[in-house]
């Protein structure tokens, strides 16, 4: 114990641990191992064809090694015994050993093709989970809440969870392997025990060092690279950023490339530094325990051989013997070694399993007892909100405050304020992006979240200020509002009519069949104020009955801002809509006007009454037109 104990720490002496991160223990390890189960049932479920395939010839190919020795072994017994007999009788007695051999080769050529056929079988299912992973990844973060892709340690598990897709197909080959090599060892152990148990002892103490020395560096370095996540992912995003068609301007004109490139070899050096450590340390050791393993195995290897000369055991059982301890050998340092590689694969599931474990908590709920309660169509009073507060999870301050206002149906409300006022954490708790911290948001009477929230985005209808370029032809840009609809060719055209779109579209050289953005080929790029225009078809494409635009014309030029609300005004007769706006020529068509400072409301009226009033709104307005006089 003392021996291993001291042997270990003086292997870690030098070794600083990745800052704050604490190493996986034995026990930690051991316990991962209870993912596997699950694993397997996933690997099951990609397809059971190809799993049991899988297993029949594994289960095959185990026998095959204890079977050729066996061969062997009567070959060269025959051969010896044909070589006592005097010349003249070889030829008439040479068909045992024939046999053998002949048997000896076809066993060789299955042995082979067994091994083929498992590595067919091991890439096919290996592809097919790994699709099957990254499309339940995708499936299950869609399913999540914002706040939670806002939260860097949920980041940390989906890159982790994300990372390991590759390496999950690895380690199932591992553990089919790993169940093949244990039934060839059970195999050979019995021939193996049955001519002396102690030579299954020597065995074990030839190459548990090395299992125990492997299994300390995996750990090592499962720490390491767990504790590097939050590195990795900068390393990735730095990556990116210096070569990306979206950065290149920006990189180019602040000539931050030197900067990037700087960070990035800082951080990738001193990770190089923390592994280069690790696999020298690694590689040393590995060579000592190696040695140890071979110092067995010729101990062995000259107990067997005495025993042949004096008589004990054949030629035939001496190559038995040895083939089967060498062999035992190779197989247990195989196991052992695999042992922690798969262990260590263990812990990378448990990132897997513990990204599907999360929940999103926006979902709907019971709170009067009254379920399910169906969206209204139409809406008859509106949304009323009642003292509602919101404090974003990482942020310091209330994003709002106190906020008691209806918003009635029909009505077209403008929201104005400050930069960081909170006008767009408003508009994403109408859409139940985010629950109220504090207060509730009631629809028709009944709390937001008692409807369905895939009912209620349905009928609610967003273009934020950051909405996405996506990078798709023209028509499917639009259609993106309404996708399930996106062969619906004249729902398009005339979304893209009523948002202006359809000028913009009539230019490119393919029309609605072209690809805009610079990512694929052939893409054609757009201007702010064109995107803009794609984007707000996205609003008409919806046929929602709450129209919420976050400054959507802030990139359109005057004209086409005028001719925009003209429209929008005509086109959501009898719907509700929020626009944010900080363009007082815009914000004064709304019916009435709500203003916020720091999170709380300040005033709401019509235009005419809060210039009336002569309050902030007064102020602000007299302010923006001062700059026109
Ligand atoms: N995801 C977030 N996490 C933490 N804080 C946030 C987040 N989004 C916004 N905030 C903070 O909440 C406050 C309100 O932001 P919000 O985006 O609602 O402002 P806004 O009125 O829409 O501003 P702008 O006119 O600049 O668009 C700001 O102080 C902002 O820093």
């Amino acid at each position: 114990m003392s021996f291993w104990t001291n042997l270990f720490e003086s292997i870690s002496a030098k070794r600083p641990r990745p800052e704050g991160k604490p190493a996986v223990s034995l026990r930690e390890r051991f316990s991962a191992l209870r993912n596997l189960p699950e694993f397997l049932r996933l690997i099951w479920q990609t397809s059971p064809a190809l799993t049991l395939g899988n297993v029949a010839l594994r289960l095959l190919r185990a026998a095959l090694p204890v079977a050729m020795l066996y061969v062997a072994q009567l070959l060269l017994d025959s051969v010896v015994h044909l070589s006592q007999l005097p010349a003249e009788q070889r030829p008439a007695n040479l068909m045992p050993a024939s046999g053998y051999a002949a048997l000896e080769f076809g066993l060789a050529i299955l042995s082979d093709l067994l091994g083929r056929g498992t590595a067919l079988l091991d890439s096919l299912l290996g592809d097919l989970f790994a699709n099957r992973t990254s499309v339940r990844l995708m499936e299950h973060a869609a399913e999540l809440d914002l706040d939670q892709f806002e939260d860097s340690t949920f980041y940390d598990k989906l890159e982790r969870a994300r990372r390991q897709t590759l390496s999950r197909t690895v380690l199932m080959a591992q553990v089919l392997s790993q169940a093949q090599d244990v039934i060839t060892m059970a195999f050979l152990a019995v021939g193996l025990a049955a001519f002396n148990p102690w030579l299954l002892l020597l065995l074990l103490v030839a190459v548990v060092p090395a299992f125990l020395g492997e299994s300390h560096f995996n750990e090592r370095s499962y720490s390491l690279v767990h504790g590097w996540t939050p590195e990795r992912r900068e390393l990735d995003y730095l990556r990116q950023t210096g070569a990306s068609d979206e950065t290149a301007k920006e990189v180019k004109i602040f000539g931050l490339s030197r900067f990037l490139i700087d960070r990035f070899r800082q951080l990738s050096d001193e990770f190089y530094q923390k592994n280069k450590d690790l696999v020298i340390r690694r590689a040393g050791w590995g060579s000592f325990f190696a040695a140890v393993g071979a110092a067995g195995y010729y101990a062995a290897y000259v107990y067997i051989i005495r025993q042949a000369v004096l008589g004990q055991v054949s030629i035939g059982q001496l190559t038995f013997l040895a083939g089967s301890f060498a062999r035992m050998r190779g197989l247990l340092e195989g196991i052992l070694s695999r042992f922690s590689s798969v262990a260590d694969g263990a812990l990378y599931l448990q990132d897997f399993f513990d990204f599907f474990a999360l929940r999103p908590r926006i979902v709907r709920q019971e709170l009067t007892g009254e379920r399910p309660i169906p969206f209204p169509r139409p809406i008859r009073q509106g949304f009323q909100f009642e003292n509602v507060g919101f404090q974003y999870k990482n942020g310091a301050k209330w994003a709002l405050r106190n906020l008691n206002f209806m918003l009635k149906a029909g009505e077209k409300l403008a929201l104005v304020g400050e930069n960081g006022a909170g006008k767009t954490t408003l508009v994403k708790l109408l859409a139940r992006l985010y629950d109220p911290t504090e207060g509730r948001i009631l629809l028709d009477g009944y709390d937001l979240r008692e409807y369905d929230p895939a009912e209620l985005r349905q009928e609610i209808g967003v273009i934020f200020q950051d909405f996405v370029r996506f990078q798709l032809p023209a028509g499917q840009n639009i259609a993106v509002g309404r996708i399930d609809e996106r062969q619906n060719q004249d729902r398009i055209e005339g979304a893209a009519a009523r948002s202006l779109a359809d000028s913009v579209i009539a230019k490119l050289p393919q029309g609605y069949e072209q690809m805009i953005g610079r990512r694929f080929a052939g893409g054609v790029d757009l201007s702010g104020g064109e995107w803009q225009k794609i984007a707000l078809g996205r609003a008409y494409m919806r046929d929602a009955q709450l129209l919420i635009l976050d400054e959507p014309t802030a990139a359109l030029d005057a004209r086409a801002e005028y001719e925009v609300f003209q429209r929008f005004k005509e086109l959501t007769q009898g719907k509700t809509a929020v626009l944010i706006s900080h363009r007082f020529s815009t914000v004064r068509m709304a019916d009435r006007i709500l203003v916020i400072e720091n999170g709380q409301l300040q005033e709401l009226g019509s235009h005419e009454e809060l210039l009336a009033k002569g309050g902030r709104y007064a102020e602000l307005f007299q302010l923006q037109a001062a700059g026109y006089r």
